[in-house]
């Protein structure tokens, strides 16, 4: 099977990254770019193809990945329905906020599309990855979906309903826990300790605290309370964060993150 990327930024280079570490051939990937400069530095990092245009990369392709920025798709896909109708590959996006539906309307009728929400962590094969997929379908091209997507993390089937929900708490919120822990590195700073001894306690403990809330099946505030010793210290804090709206804080931050992401799949931006 061929694999060809439109794009070849973070989350592309992450993937293809993943997949070349993973047992798949550079010589079956097919990458474009705009400068087209970081597509041919990808290719040859990992031993892939790059192409001068996305019409090349979808003659080449029988899995076409969709890895622009949002807004880039109206751009780009009305130039590409030629390409998309003479080849039919299956097509895959991870644009925030693109529905099924937008993506259907903007490529040639009854095409194979997947919709897919990975993050960051991919870098280190740790991506928590949202997928799913329209009628066209087949459940050979699913299972080629996921095994790509397997090489850079964990992959789970998300109705479209939620799939903007997964985006945020899936996709963005890796975000939200790299400024908690380099929130908390600098308060170890303010009292002393070196930042980067610091960091790596904070981001210990919040692996290990992921992996107790995964593992041991208890609800995160009965977790809270085995902390909070009577009269103890660690009841301050957890006070001190409530008084300062910690978790208004971050159920705020969550609603304005899938409000962008509404406001991008009714392409208000
Ligand atoms: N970053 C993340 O954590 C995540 C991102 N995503 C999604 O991934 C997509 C890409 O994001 P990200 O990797 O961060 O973005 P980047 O800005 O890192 O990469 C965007 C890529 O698109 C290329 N590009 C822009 N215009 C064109 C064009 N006309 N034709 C071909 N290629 C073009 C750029 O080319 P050039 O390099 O030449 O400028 C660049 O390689 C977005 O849709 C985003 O929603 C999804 C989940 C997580
Ligand atoms: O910020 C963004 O738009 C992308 C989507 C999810 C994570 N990053």
């Amino acid at each position: 099977m061929k694999f060809g990327f439109i794009g070849a930024g973070n989350m592309v280079s992450a993937i293809v990254k993943g997949m070349t570490a993973n047992g798949y051939d550079g010589k079956n990937i097919f990458i474009t770019s705009k400068t087209v400069t970081s597509a041919a530095k990808l290719a040859e990092a990992c031993g892939a193809n790059s192409c001068q245009t996305a019409g090349e990369v979808i003659a080449a392709s029988d899995v076409v990945v969709l890895g622009v920025k949002p807004h880039i798709l109206a751009e780009i896909l009305p130039g590409l329905q030629a390409d998309f109708a003479a080849k039919k590959p299956l097509v895959v996006s991870i644009a925030a906020g693109k529905t099924l539906a937008y993506l259907a309307e903007n490529l040639p009728k009854d095409m194979p599309i997947v919709r897919v929400m990975p993050n960051i962590n991919a870098k280190i094969g740790a991506s928590t990855t949202g997928i799913c997929h329209n009628d066209a379908v087949t459940a050979e091209q699913l299972e080629a979906v996921k095994a790509v997507f397997a090489t850079i993390g964990s992959v789970a089937e998300i109705p479209e309903n939620h799939f903007g929900i997964f985006s945020v708490i899936g996709g963005a919120s890796v975000a939200f826990a790299y400024m908690y822990m380099d929130a908390l590195a600098r308060a170890a700073l303010k009292a002393g300790m070196p930042k980067k001894q610091a960091l790596e306690i904070a981001a210990e403990t919040v692996k290990g605290s992921a992996e107790m809330v995964l593992k041991s099946g208890e609800a995160p505030w009965s977790l809270v309370d085995q902390v909070c010793s009577p009269g103890g210290t660690t009841i301050e804090g957890v006070t001190t964060l409530q008084a300062k709206g910690f978790e208004a804080a971050v159920v705020a931050a969550f609603d304005a993150v899938l409000e962008k992401d509404k406001k991008i799949g009714r392409g208000e931006v």
